[in-house]
């Protein structure tokens, strides 16, 4: 993407920042049981929701839902640990690596979103883990979870790549959790509960909107913590805005299109603006934890597209772009 498409694009987000209207649209759910010997409509279903509306659920997806519920209690003990123990585990910039508080800013809002979270990106955790003293545990699970992760996204990622014509193995080279140049990340999200909030908290945004940069997305919620809220591009041009709730659903995982597999399949799949927003005053006020595993092509990745659409990057560069303009330097 050139600095001029960049730059379009941010100011396409900066307009996002307010409330809209509100409809509702169906997800497109995918069952992925059976998935070698149904490999061929369960592909047609992922392209048809992955080219229109840019979001999907997978049910029976493989991942083990004690694992599911194992991370999201862990991940919750990680956030209740002192704050001078995450201090010691500090997000370097550009990373997507150790833990945040309040520190991405959004261009859509231009305030930071109303959370901390944790990333894990495998190659770049030397001396960003808990240690077993602090937290029993930590790291197996999240190691455990994260290869959980990788492997549905690969799932999904293949049957893009026999719609694109592209060789059955790119994606799953392209993402090769061994290499130095992965730059896959698991993040673990607390949005702060707004108990104790005053009114002019709810104002502020748990994650103003965004499309993610990765190639797919894989978002893991908890029942009863909702927010999350999806636009489709279609209608982000300038059009109407219209944001749609996307209900947190056990043993469903939500996924959605980022922009680096929209810029890799010219155009073809849609990243889709999303956003997550503040409880209203009779909805339930508590902390919210999601975990999200974004996969993105290694640092050494070509992004081609099968129609030689954009000039080809590599992941590496295309995730450096669109860092730089969501952290506070
Ligand atoms: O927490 C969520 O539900 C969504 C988070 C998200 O969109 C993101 O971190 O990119
Ligand atoms: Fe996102």
């Amino acid at each position: 993407m050139s600095t001029e498409n960049t730059m379009a694009e941010l100011a396409k987000e900066s307009r996002m920042g307010a409330y809209g209207e509100e409809v509702h649209r169906d997800i497109p759910r995918i069952d992925m049981s059976d998935f070698r010997a149904r490999k061929a409509e369960i592909t047609e279903q992922l392209w048809s929701a992955a080219t229109d509306i840019g979001f999907f659920q997978l049910t029976n997806h493989g991942i083990p839902q004690p694992l599911v519920d194992e991370a999201f209690a862990i991940s919750a003990a990680f956030f209740d640990l002192p704050t001078a123990t995450k201090e010691a585990m500090p997000l370097k910039p550009g990373t997507n690596a150790g833990w945040e508080y309040m520190a991405q800013v959004r261009p859509s809002t231009g305030t930071a979103d109303r959370k901390e979270s944790f990333q894990i990106t495998l190659p770049r955790m030397d001396g960003l883990w808990p240690s077993e003293s602090d937290l029993a545990g930590f790291r197996a699970t999240m190691l455990a979870f994260e290869r959980h992760n990788w492997s549905l996204a690969m799932k999904v990622l293949s049957c893009f790549a026999d719609k694109l014509a592209f060789d059955p193995n790119l994606f799953v080279d392209g993402h090769d959790p061994l290499r130095p140049e992965y730059q896959s990340t698991l993040r673990l999200i607390h949005y702060l509960g707004m108990e104790d909030a005053k009114p002019e908290d709810f104002k502020f945004w748990r994650a103003g909107a965004h499309t993610d940069f990765d190639c797919l997305t894989l978002l893991h919620q908890k029942t009863g913590q909702g927010g999350l809220q999806l636009c489709p591009f279609k209608d982000s041009e300038g059009r109407a805005i219209a944001w749609t709730d996307v209900p947190p659903l056990d043993g469903v995982i939500t996924c959605n299109i980022g922009d680096m597999l929209m810029r890799w399949s010219d155009d073809k799949l849609q990243s889709t603006l999303h956003r997550v927003r503040m409880p209203k005053p009779e909805e339930y006020l508590g902390p919210r934890y999601s975990m999200v595993y974004f996969a993105q092509a290694n640092t050494d990745t070509m992004l081609t597209g099968p129609e030689g659409k954009y000039e080809p990057m590599t992941g590496g560069d295309y995730i450096r772009m669109r860092l730089g303009a969501n952290y506070r330097k």
